[in-house]
């Protein structure tokens, strides 16, 4: 059973989050363990129901620097302002807010949870952009990767996940005109390259990403260009691994999404990340400088309509 929130009168429910579980409906309570929030102890609407910007990345300190940045860019940024972890007292995420923009880190890996806490909190007409690292294929190490379309490892744009033994298959497609707005943003910017091309997500940083450094590895270096040759081929640009989950939870959930990943090395030249601290920190924050000023765009043209 479909459940969406923000439904207007006339029927229209264009942009509410939707879940879909019928065993939602007979909980008194629901506890979010990842986040130490829950439905009876804390009160979403009040915390999350104006939020119309979601940033995930997989590190703490990323998506810390995040909503320092943005709370700048925005105007919001206090005297002397602390940004409290949210999520302090689980060492699993952090989550931090600041007026409509919500950051939140995933790790390796993302949680439906964060589906069920926008859709908790009654938020509606939400953007969720991933903002992450990635290696290139054929790119500058620094050149910021849009993605267009979330693939497999044999370059299909969709995620298998095994449900109750059997295997199903969902689609990992991503709002296109996002997408476009975004590399738009880039352009405007100009302050480093951004392109947009097919982002492959793998399971494992080693093997799934043809990497010959790993703990095991059964190919040659030939074996390994001639793959990264074929996933070129077929519009790949750069790797990492969540887009697909990202993607296929945001698609059945109703929310419009995209992927923005920094390429921190070309792998075509290699495998170890071998720029210094510093400049993987510094190529980090351009997916942020990017999403920063499209969110910036966006209130400034609401505030404007
Ligand atoms: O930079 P983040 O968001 O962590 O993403 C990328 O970096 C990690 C691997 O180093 C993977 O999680 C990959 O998807
Ligand atoms: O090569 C890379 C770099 C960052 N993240 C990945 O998943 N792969």
């Amino acid at each position: 059973m479909k459940m969406p929130l923000g439904e207007e009168k006339n029927g229209a429910c264009d942009r509410s989050i939707y879940v879909n579980n019928p065993h939602l409906d007979s909980m008194k309570d629901d506890i979010l363990y990842h986040f130490n929030l829950g439905t009876s102890t804390h009160d979403l609407p009040a915390m999350f129901g104006d939020v119309k910007f979601v940033c995930v990345g997989g590190s703490p300190w990323r998506m810390k620097s995040f909503t320092e940045y943005i709370a700048k860019e925005l105007g919001l940024l206090e005297p002397n302002a602390e940004f409290p972890n949210i999520c302090e007292g689980t060492d699993r995420y952090a989550m931090y807010k600041v007026g409509p923009v919500l950051s939140v880190s995933h790790g390796m890996g993302i949680p439906s949870t964060l589906i069920k806490l926008l859709y908790h909190a009654h938020c509606t007409d939400v953007t969720v952009v991933r903002i992450g690292t990635s290696g290139g294929i054929g790119l500058k190490p620094g050149i910021v990767v849009v993605t267009k379309q979330s693939v497999d490892s044999v370059f299909q744009p969709r995620l298998e996940q095994v449900i109750l033994g059997k295997p199903v298959v969902r689609s990992t497609e991503l709002d296109a005109e996002l997408a476009e707005e975004l590399l738009q943003s880039g352009k405007d910017l100009a302050e480093f390259e951004t392109v947009i091309g097919n982002t492959m997500c793998t399971l494992d940083f080693y093997e799934g990403q043809a990497r010959l450094d790993g703990a095991f590895c059964s190919y040659s270096e030939e074996d390994k260009q001639s793959y990264l040759a074929e996933a070129y081929a077929a519009g790949v640009r750069n790797i990492e691994m969540e887009s697909s989950v990202f993607a296929a939870m945001c698609k059945l959930s109703n929310l419009r999404a995209a992927v923005v990943c920094v390429t921190l090395l070309d792998r075509l030249k290699g495998d170890q990340l071998t720029s210094s601290h510093d400049i993987l920190n510094s190529y980090q924050q351009r997916p942020q400088v990017l999403v920063g000023h499209y969110i910036k765009k966006k209130l400034n043209a609401y505030k404007k309509s």
